[in-house]
């Protein structure tokens, strides 16, 4: 069995002549937390479409065993629905008999109280909580974060972390795209896309962007 659950190796992409990604290559172990720095418009959005198949890239590979859970930057809610009625959503979609998982996440980050409220009357914090907790609630082995912190107090920024190692010691991969130059020491390895690719050191000693 491998040790990784995602490898990408040498990956290409250009935007018409802009070449965004110009042989990115990454190794996510199992049990490990990879941050990824870079500036704006640097091309983590889109390495990271390509790491979850929303992207095809002009050359290179992306293997992944297993399924993956993605948090994007943007969280992809209805306004309309309860919190409640997005994880039904989802444990349709993921096919789950329980929601005990996403249970369990709510407690963690604190907002089971709003599970009958509908999301447009949320603060912009809870939704992220709720983004998060979509991500998660299937517990996949490999997991995409982008900037899955956005909008958490201090509090709820601890409460993260103390969930995140979780994930590493049940062995999952987690890829964490990150902007916080506080949070290296955090991460078991940390690359920064620059000139489309990346270069990697290890957590706590690369500085942030
Ligand atoms: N669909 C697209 N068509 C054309 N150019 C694109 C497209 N998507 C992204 N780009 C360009 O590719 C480059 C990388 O964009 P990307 O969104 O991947 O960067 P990023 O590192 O995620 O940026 P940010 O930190 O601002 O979110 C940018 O110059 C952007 O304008």
């Amino acid at each position: 069995m491998t040790p990784y659950t995602l490898r990408v190796r040498d990956v290409h992409k250009a935007y018409g002549r802009r070449r965004v990604l110009r042989g990115v290559s990454l190794d996510v172990p199992r049990g490990a937390v990879v941050g990824l720095l870079g500036e704006n418009g640097s091309g983590k959005t889109t390495l990271v479409r390509i790491v979850c198949g929303d992207l095809r890239p002009d050359s290179g590979t992306v293997e992944r065993s297993g399924r993956i859970g993605y948090c994007p930057q943007e969280p992809v809610l209805n306004d309309e629905l309860t919190v409640g009625q997005h994880l039904r959503f989802f444990q349709v979609a993921y096919g789950l008999e329980r929601l005990a998982r996403a249970d369990e996440l709510l407690d963690h980050l604190e907002c089971r109280e709003y599970r009958h409220e509908r999301v447009g009357t949320l603060s912009g914090g809870t939704r992220q909580k709720l983004n998060l907790t979509i991500a998660l609630m299937h517990d996949p082995p490999v997991l995409v974060l982008d900037e899955p912190y956005q909008g958490f107090d201090w509090e709820t920024y601890l409460r993260f972390w103390e969930l995140t190692k979780g994930l590493r010691d049940r062995g999952r991969s987690v890829l964490m795209i990150s902007h916080l130059t506080y949070d290296s020491a955090r991460f078991d390895a940390l690359g920064r896309l620059r000139d489309g690719v990346i270069r990697f050191g290890r957590g706590g000693t690369e500085e942030g962007t």
